[in-house]
């Protein structure tokens, strides 16, 4: 194997590790959120690079949560460094996605599915938040406009009073003291005043501290607009403009923090069907030569939520199980990066405890060279101790005993 992990710093407690029934899944999870209809599952599938979900024109088509893993790209480091090393398996780091059943105005007061997909928002890293830009009169929009700023205000003001109505609960009971208390009254505050908890910046203590509440206005939100197939074609430039105006106008957002990408869920659906040649004649007939690979959304949105959670890629083998290259939740608490001894232990608890050091070079400049012997003859291998900070793309060989 050569693996690419996402860093993590903890490992679930020992006594719950075989657990069945308790979801100690660390794997760092996408959730694709927006009103019913507007193209989720038909992203999801898009991403996933499977018809999984069923994505159908009518509302609440999708009931039970959809999950797939989605790898995360790397530019092709990973194939060429599995070339390189000879092995026999390249395993990808992945993030997993998962597709919500759409949400109504009065979701937090339990109208439509209601509470049921709060739940499953809650145990989300991220949110995607899927909203409709296209325009076609045969897809249902269950406010009968096609309205992408006020859609995404609906969405954000359900999770906004969702969270409000989860804190208000637990600040209620006379179990709830100390810091905890005292940073749920400041996210209330916050949330009366209209504004996502995620805006107040919370220091790692802070945030800790009431971690276990999975406030959904707490999460990283990234809106995919979802736009026609000919605009993201054709007029790239202008449905960004169009995105980014709209991105001014979402209420009960985070003007800083929140980020877009645009998307046509239905073009990647279509293509995603047809042989090469086929494409070939569709993009033709759309007066296009083709769509860049960076517009793909399998390319761009894990690209996207990587860079907002601040994960790193880290590459490794060979001897390393499949089964360790999951992308984890740690990152998220705004730990500081992980070191090499802490990636040691991730790897195998032998590993850590017998760590000696580590030889790191960066991948760049590997896959420039001839290979892993010349890059160590031509000294150009670091030796780093237990304390190193590991960088995004760095590959790694822990020497232990
Ligand atoms: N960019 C697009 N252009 C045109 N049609 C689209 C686009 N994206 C999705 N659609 C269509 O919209 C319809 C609804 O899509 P989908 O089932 O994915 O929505 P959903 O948000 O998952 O709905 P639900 O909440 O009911 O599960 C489908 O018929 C799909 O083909
Ligand atoms: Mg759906």
């Amino acid at each position: 194997y050569i693996t690419a992990i996402t860093a993590n710093r903890r490992q679930p407690h020992r006594q719950y590790r075989n657990w069945p029934r308790c979801n100690l899944s660390m794997k760092t999870k996408v959730g694709v959120v927006g009103l019913p209809n507007v193209g989720k599952s038909t992203l999801f599938n898009a991403l996933s690079r499977q018809s999984i979900a069923a994505a159908e024109n009518y509302p609440f088509c999708t009931i039970e949560p959809n999950t797939s893993p989605i790898a995360m790209p790397d530019d092709g480091r990973l194939e060429r460094l599995a070339v390189m090393a000879g092995s026999r398996r390249a395993v990808s780091a992945t993030l997993e996605l998962v597709d919500v059943a759409g949400l109504v105005k009065g979701a937090s007061r339990g109208e439509g599915l209601g509470n049921k997909f709060l739940a499953t928002i809650r145990e989300c890293d991220v949110i995607l938040h899927v909203i409709r830009t296209y325009v076609d009169d045969d897809i249902v929009h269950v406010h009968g406009r096609v309205d992408p700023v006020g859609d995404a205000d609906v969405v954000n003001l359900e999770l906004l009073l969702a969270d409000l109505a989860h804190v208000q609960r637990r600040l209620d009971r006379r179990t709830c003291n100390g810091i905890e208390r005292d940073v749920l009254s400041k996210v209330e505050e916050c949330l009366v005043e209209g504004r996502p908890a995620r805006t107040l910046g919370l220091s790692l203590e802070e945030g800790q501290s009431i971690k276990s509440m999975g406030l959904l206005t707490l999460k990283p939100v990234i809106y995919a607009f979802n736009v026609d197939e000919v605009d993201l074609l054709l007029d790239r430039e202008e449905s960004l403009q169009r995105a980014k105006e709209s991105m001014g106008r979402i209420q009960y957002c985070d003007p800083e923090k929140d980020s877009f990408v645009l998307v046509s869920a239905k073009l990647e659906a279509d293509i995603g069907e047809l042989s090469e040649n086929e494409t070939a004649k569709y993009f033709e007939s759309l007066g296009s030569d083709g769509l860049p690979d960076n517009l793909l959304s399998h390319n761009s949105v894990p690209k996207l939520v990587k860079d907002m959670l601040g994960l790193s890629l880290v590459y490794t083998g060979p001897g390393v199980p499949a089964s360790r290259s999951q992308t984890t939740k740690s990152h998220l608490l705004g730990q500081p990066a992980m070191r090499a001894h802490d990636f040691a232990g991730r790897l195998h608890g032998d590993i850590q405890s017998g760590f000696m050091q580590a030889e790191v070079i960066d991948s760049a400049s590997l896959l420039e060279g001839e290979g892993y012997a010349g890059a160590k003859s031509a000294g150009r291998l670091r030796t780093e101790g237990r304390e190193y900070t590991l960088q995004d793309g760095d590959v790694i060989l822990i020497k232990w005993k």
